[in-house]
């Protein structure tokens, strides 16, 4: 529209930093930015809202559930500091997307390159369980962070959850994309949502996704970006 500046991400992660709309989950980032995990007491816990982290241009979008609670709620930027980043960050390293194969904290000097990473919610959740209502609140959030992703070709949903976010934000019926590892979805603009089982713990550890699994997810996710 003539004469209105565009948003642009920085002014997205001021705002989205300031939220408060979801009361169980202010209280629960607090309380575990309060309390702490005895490994992490010295630091300072982020305990607001994440924000997306990664390339402004990029045509693959990483979709996560949420912020784990001393992972990115302690260290303010999305998979940073708990196991599901320690699975995550080297294999989009050996993908060719991130410069280095680790995600220390913001400012480190880490850079992806061609992928964004964000989340269905924002805040860290009890549990790591949002509520309809949470995740209803937050997908404001996520129309206007992928509004700022104009090059975005392909989602790669990262657990169910993640991916039935996708599908809500753009209207789709479940039903009609079934959730499955490595299924691949037409979306009707023209995107792809690619589906992966998440990268948690309880995932790698039991063999669920190993890494050979997820390194063939990313390299189909490059290959329907059209990523060098
Ligand atoms: O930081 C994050 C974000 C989403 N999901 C996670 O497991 N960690």
């Amino acid at each position: 529209m003539a004469g209105v500046t565009p948003e642009r991400l920085e002014d997205l992660y001021r705002e989205l930093a300031a939220c408060r709309r979801c009361e169980r989950l202010v209280a629960w980032r607090e309380e575990v930015g309060r309390k702490k995990r005895r490994a992490f007491r010295a630091e300072t816990y982020w305990a607001r809202p994440v924000p997306g982290f990664g390339d402004p241009n990029a045509r693959l979008l990483i979709f996560g559930l949420a912020p784990g609670a001393h992972g990115s709620n302690r260290t303010g930027r999305m998979f940073t500091g708990d196991a599901s980043g320690d699975f995550l960050y080297p294999a989009l390293w050996r993908a060719g997307l991130a410069s280095r194969p680790r995600s220390e904290r913001p400012g480190d000097g880490l850079e992806l390159r061609g992928a964004y990473i964000t989340a269905a919610v924002r805040c860290a959740p009890p549990g790591n369980k949002p509520t309809r209502a949470e995740f209803a609140a937050c997908s404001a959030w996520t129309a206007r962070e992928l509004a700022l992703l104009p090059e975005l070709r392909v989602y790669l949903a990262l657990g169910r959850l993640a991916h039935d976010a996708l599908l809500e934000h753009h209207g789709l019926v479940k039903a009609r994309f079934p959730f499955a590892h490595g299924a691949e979805h037409a979306l009707p603009d023209g995107r792809v949502l690619l589906d992966s089982y998440h990268v948690s713990r309880q995932n790698t550890q039991t063999g669920r996704l190993t890494a050979a699994m997820f390194d063939e997810v990313l390299a189909r996710a490059k290959a329907l970006a059209e990523l060098a």
